[in-house]
């Protein structure tokens, strides 16, 4: 008899197009093995071609949601993405601080949807950083490194090597700096941790279908995290399944905007 799969938690807010957010985190809970369960944070009004709105959930309600989940279900492994707002970090901290280290966290800090709307408000930047210390790898991207660091996005692997190290200064253990917003033939993002960096690149595909890259690529890591035992390997094997789900994403007609990634392309 094969072992049960983890069973993964996702935090984090609907895009009704399925390519970000929660709709994007349990397909990519359930494409790499992981039971997927899931809080709402948030409503998005949302296609491949933008946010119209938002409707968030009242932060009390977040953490109802929480409590008589974990009541009941044993979670492996949790991710983290849009909190829309300062109550809502708050409620979400608390709940993690209550179970100090017991869990692994990803947090991927979703400030900006790439079309530039606000999915976090501006006020709520200092309570993410109080999160810090209480999950195991934080995801920004290079406007969400710049924003925690209160500096300019890095421009360059050093800039982003930098940015990590300060990132790690305030509390969070291990930092992935994405850099797919950097140009050139390969994308690198960049890992630190207590036993160095790692600079992790890919080929770039050539594709305009990168809705939800980000939430894939965290909830990726948090669904292998599990199976492998190891951050950085199951980071990884993560980022090589995301290029493969960016690779497929030519075979979806998903909208008129920028398409999401495929993930149910074929396993390695
Ligand atoms: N065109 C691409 N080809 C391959 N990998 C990509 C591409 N665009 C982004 N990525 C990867 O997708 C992940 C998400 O990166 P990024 O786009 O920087 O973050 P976000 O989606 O949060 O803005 C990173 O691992 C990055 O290297
Ligand atoms: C509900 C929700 N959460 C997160 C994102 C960010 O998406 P991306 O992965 O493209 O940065 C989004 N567009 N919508």
């Amino acid at each position: 008899m094969s072992a049960a799969p983890p069973v993964a938690l996702t935090i984090a807010g609907s895009d009704p197009s399925g390519g970000a957010g929660i709709q994007a985190d349990l397909k990519t809970f359930s494409a790499l093995g992981a039971y997927g369960t899931a809080v709402l944070t948030a409503l998005t009004a949302q296609s491949t071609q933008g946010v119209t709105g938002v409707h968030v959930v009242p932060p009390d309600f977040v953490r109802e949601q929480l409590e008589t989940l974990v009541e009941d279900v044993a979670v492996d492994v949790v991710k983290i993405g849009m909190l829309a707002g300062a109550e809502t970090v708050e409620a979400v901290t608390a709940f993690l601080a209550a179970r100090a280290g017991e869990v692994p966290v990803v947090l991927d800090p979703v400030m900006v949807s790439t079309a530039g709307s606000r999915l976090l408000d501006e006020d709520a930047v200092q309570a993410i950083l109080t999160m810090l210390p209480h999950v195991s790898v934080v995801t920004p991207n290079l406007a969400e490194a710049g924003v925690l660091t209160a500096s300019e996005p890095a421009t360059d692997l050093a800039g982003m090597r930098e940015q990590a190290a300060a990132i790690r200064a305030l509390g969070a253990p291990r930092v992935l700096v994405k850099g797919g917003h950097l140009a050139g033939s390969e994308v690198s993002d960049l890992w630190l941790d207590g036993d160095g960096e790692q600079v992790l690149s890919t080929e770039r595909v050539d594709t305009r279908h990168t809705h939800g890259t980000g939430c894939t690529l965290s909830s990726a890591i948090t669904a292998l995290q599990p199976q492998r035992r190891h951050w950085l390997e199951a980071t990884r094997d993560a980022k090589a399944w995301l290029t493969g789900a960016l690779r497929a994403g030519e075979q979806l007609r998903v909208g008129q905007g920028p398409g999401p990634v495929h993930h149910f392309h074929e396993v390695w």
